[in-house]
């Protein structure tokens, strides 16, 4: 049976530390297996998820003009991403259909770290009361979390600062997702996506989103409906961390189906805080069991080539062992 793990983070927060062996010990379990989890004891309030939802659907709800004001031209993560602009799948090299099909619309906003050249974050806001307040208080929290994972990571594989070491002052992106179809875009055609199939490009996804159904993850060659247990945060692993661990551990594809429920339309709304590491940081495969390992790269390059496939619409050439799996199942 497909079971998604769940994680208690507790000890790596504000828990007692001697649970600490046990969670590293489930959560290699859990990256192993899955590379997707469910984690509890994140210490994440209700007022700090509050804000964060108030300020995603003031932002999507607002007109199309003020959302399009806000689309980022300079190359950079950052801003409004209105639905049909990206493609996931091309950032690991394939087509889906012969256009540009997730129709999701999304706000990032990030770390300077990937900012401008001209320096800063490159951050844009949006002119709404709190907004800026609740989206940076998740942010906060969704690091706090990233972090405490990243040192339970590096415990599990027996080197504390593994993960730590290539995040001094990390790629930090927070992409508030928003899947909603006019009635007139039913019935939905086939090449029509939410989000489609990927990998998350860093190290590890803090994810939070509702309880409408439409995310899937990819295990034993199926796809599996994925929806946060009550109180739970998403976790899943990127492709830093499987090219760290030579595939040991997973970076699990995902995808999310448009949200149709008996012939009805359901808006969804998710936020993913994708914690990348520095941009210089190298990224190579260690000795572990099993490992097989990747070729050197760093973090800037292994992101330009994802970002330049999912934004840009160029084909990922350089993503063969998540192609693979993805055409296996087609
Ligand atoms: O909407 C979701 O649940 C998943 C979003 C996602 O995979 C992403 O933003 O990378
Ligand atoms: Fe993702």
């Amino acid at each position: 049976m497909f079971v998604v793990p769940t994680v208690d983070l507790s000890p790596y927060l504000d828990g007692d530390p001697g649970g600490r062996p046990r969670t590293a010990v489930a959560l290699d379990a859990a990256c192993r297996a899955l590379g997707f989890m469910q984690v509890v004891g994140h210490g994440i309030r209700n007022r700090a998820v509050t804000a964060l939802t108030e300020a995603v659907d003031a932002f999507f709800a607002l007109p199309d003009d003020d959302k399009r004001a806000l689309v980022v031209t300079d190359g950079t993560n950052r801003g409004y991403s209105p639905p049909r602009s990206e493609s996931l799948s091309r950032s690991l090299g394939v087509e889906q259909g012969t256009r540009m099909n997730d129709f999701f619309e999304a706000f990032n906003v990030g770390t300077a770290a990937d900012g401008p050249s001209s320096g800063g974050d490159g951050n844009v806001w949006p002119d709404l009361p709190g907004f800026r307040e609740g989206v940076e208080t998740w942010v906060g929290e969704a690091r706090r979390v990233a972090r405490a994972l990243t040192t339970a990571m590096g415990d599990a594989l027996g080197d504390r600062d593994v993960f730590r070491r290539l995040a001094t002052d990390p790629v930090e992106v927070l992409r508030m997702n928003h899947y909603a179809l006019e009635e007139q875009d039913l019935p939905v055609d086939a090449d029509l996506t939410g989000m489609g199939e990927h990998t998350d490009y860093g190290i590890v996804t803090v994810l939070w989103a509702d309880a409408v159904a439409g995310l899937q993850v990819l295990d034993g060659g199926e796809w599996h409906d994925v929806v946060p247990d009550d109180g739970a945060l998403l976790v899943n692993l990127g492709d830093l961390t499987a090219r760290v661990t030579g595939d040991h551990w997973r970076s699990t594809l995902h995808r999310v189906r448009p949200p149709v429920e008996d012939g009805r339309v359901r808006r969804r709304r998710s936020a993913a805080f994708f914690h990348d590491g520095d941009p210089d940081a190298v990224v190579e495969t260690l000795p572990l069991p099993g490992a097989v390992p990747y070729a050197a790269t760093t973090v800037r390059d292994h992101l330009a080539a994802k970002l330049a496939g999912s934004r840009d619409g160029k084909l990922n050439l350089d993503a063969g062992r998540e192609e693979s799996r993805v055409r296996a199942v087609r």
